[in-house]
């Protein structure tokens, strides 16, 4: 096997769970053993939104790609790069020179949005406010971004059929490759195929991921030709749980498969979600891959074997693989009762969390990968988050004082010498006011850029929260930078979320103030 291979999926799992110890053997890392159950340092932390005790959970759902296995989106999402312009050119007849192009994985980040019509990138606050914008490579103006998006009257949802949210890392190449067509069509509008406007050629780079995912071009490089989907889970689960060889001509143990009761390839999400919909749910012969069929996942009989081959769950009993299906098999299988008993952990806001969240009731817990250097960005950034919320303090004082100085001007019955007097005032004040302005705005763009040269904070806009971070906090109950920060904590853990704030609440209860108490209460050690 090509050694390249394995530099597509990071060994996280692997990464997080040991370190060394003082003998230097790698220990396992885990809360039961004893370097666990301490502080967990703040990009592995889990966050809570909504209150989760885990003993009131009875089975855990895991999505595979991009929750259990991290792709290194440099080399993966570079196959579904040049995969797709492969197809653009050769499929669909745009410009042999497409095929010279280059992926820049790190220039498009998940929560942005595309307007198709108009060929623009954008990202939006929580209030869907339109904060930064591109025209395919190009900044677009304060002027234009308010004049394309900022009519308040005609709120735009930003949603499909117009617009296409990027909220998988599955689609950080469609959305790079889309703003480079947009700046070559601006440049060469004759060597685009006819007829071809921005959003046709967003649904022809759209239909050539797909074909990417659908046909092989990308699974065939992760492993050499997977029989099926099952096959390719096999080798892709082989590979994190222990063998590290992506190998599906490999004769694998299946050793894996002890730390799940049921494995569901092919599910369809979001479909699978919806209990009505009645997909056939097959049984999967591990070795052959196989599909038998069953009666709601009991196994029915063979044609000439009355036998039937597996068995519905009971403790001990080994897992059980099948393709296909629906949420109503799954719930029949692990006897659930309670949707609540079920949390479920994914990557993709839409597909995996807020289909899960909305349409079940499912608790839900969001892998999102980008958020350990985000918080580690955060911790060491908040001596000048604070001094920017100072320079806002004092912008928002200097432009109170000037509207009452003018209004003391406009309405007092003052005499000349006291009008020249305020007047001079106001344009010093007004003077500093800009100072602080400029500032401010340059000192705020810095510190979003340490996070992104372009697009900032991915759960921020400005002041606001991002759309992004809007749905998170809306759907996720429980949200984290990796899967395996899960075996940082107790498997009893009462996750709690922290305490709501109103802008009312702020000045009352200062969260410095807060800092230095959960400091003091965190300070103590245990005694044994
Ligand atoms: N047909 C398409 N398949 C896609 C696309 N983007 C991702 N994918 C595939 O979905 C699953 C994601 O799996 P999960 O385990 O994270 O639920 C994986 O097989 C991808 O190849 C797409 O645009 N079209
Ligand atoms: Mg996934």
């Amino acid at each position: 096997m090509d050694e390249s291979y394995k530099t597509i999926i990071g060994d996280k799992t692997s990464e997080f769970q040991h370190m060394a110890g003082s003998d230097g053997v790698q220990e396992p890392r885990i809360w039961s053993s004893p370097e666990g159950g301490r502080k967990i340092e703040i990009g592995k932390q889990i966050f809570c939104n909504r209150s989760l005790n885990m003993r009131n959970i009875l089975a855990v759902g895991f999505d595979m790609d991009y929750t259990l296995a991290q792709y290194i989106p440099e080399t993966f999402e570079s196959l579904a790069y040049e995969g797709t312009i492969k197809k653009l050119v050769y499929d669909l007849g745009y410009p042999q020179e497409l095929l010279g192009w280059s992926f820049d994985w790190k220039y498009m980040v998940r929560g942005l949005v595309l307007d198709k019509k108009r060929g623009n990138i954008l990202k939006m606050d929580r209030h869907k406010y339109v904060k930064v914008a591109y025209h395919g490579f190009q900044e677009m103006s304060k002027e234009e971004k308010v004049g394309t998006y900022g009519n308040t009257l005609i709120r735009d949802s930003f949603d499909e059929p117009d617009y296409a949210l990027i909220d998988t890392l599955f689609s950080l190449a469609e959305a790079y490759l889309f703003a480079q067509l947009v700046d070559f069509k601006d440049s060469n509008p004759g060597k685009i195929p006819e007829r071809a406007d921005y959003a046709r050629m967003y649904k022809d780079v759209r239909a050539a991921v797909d074909s990417c995912h659908r046909d092989g071009t990308l699974k065939q490089t992760v492993t050499k030709d997977p029989r099926s989907l099952w096959d390719y889970t096999n080798v892709v689960m082989d590979f994190l749980c222990g063998s590290h060889v992506l190998d599906s001509s490999r004769a694998c143990n299946f050793d894996w498969l002890m730390y799940f009761d049921i494995v569901i390839t092919g599910s369809a999400k979001p479909g699978f979600f919806h209990e009505d919909n009645r997909a056939n749910l097959f049984e999967v012969e591990p070795e052959s891959g196989m599909l038998r069929n069953t009666d709601n996942g009991t196994p029915m009989p063979q044609v000439g074997n009355s036998s039937p081959r597996i068995v519905l769950k009971k403790s001990n009993a080994p897992c059980q693989i099948f393709q296909g299906g629906s949420v109503g098999h799954l719930h029949k299988l692990l006897s659930i009762e309670s949707s609540s008993q079920v949390l479920y952990v994914g990557d993709h806001i839409y597909g995996d969390i807020l289909r899960s969240k909305k349409v079940l009731g499912w608790r839900t817990m969001l892998v999102v990968p980008e958020l350990e250097r985000e918080v580690k960005l955060l911790w060491s950034l908040r001596n000048s988050r604070k001094l920017l919320r100072l320079m806002r303090n004092e912008r928002d004082q200097i432009e109170d004082q000037i509207h009452h100085m003018k209004w003391f001007l406009k309405f007092e019955d003052l005499n000349v010498d006291q009008k020249q007097k305020t007047s001079d005032g106001i344009d010093e004040l007004e003077s500093r006011r800009d100072q602080v302005r400029t500032s401010h705005q340059q000192d705020q763009r810095e510190c979003h850029q340490k996070f992104h040269k372009i697009w900032g904070q991915l759960m921020k806009t400005g002041y606001q929260n991002s759309r992004f971070a809007h749905q998170v906090e809306r759907f996720a109950c429980l949200y984290t930078s990796q899967v395996s920060n899960l075996s940082l904590y107790s498997p009893y853990k009462y996750y709690r979320p922290c305490e709501d704030f109103m802008p009312h609440e702020f000045d009352i209860l200062p969260l410095l103030d807060l800092v230095m108490v959960t400091l003091h209460f965190t300070d103590f050690k245990l005694v044994k």
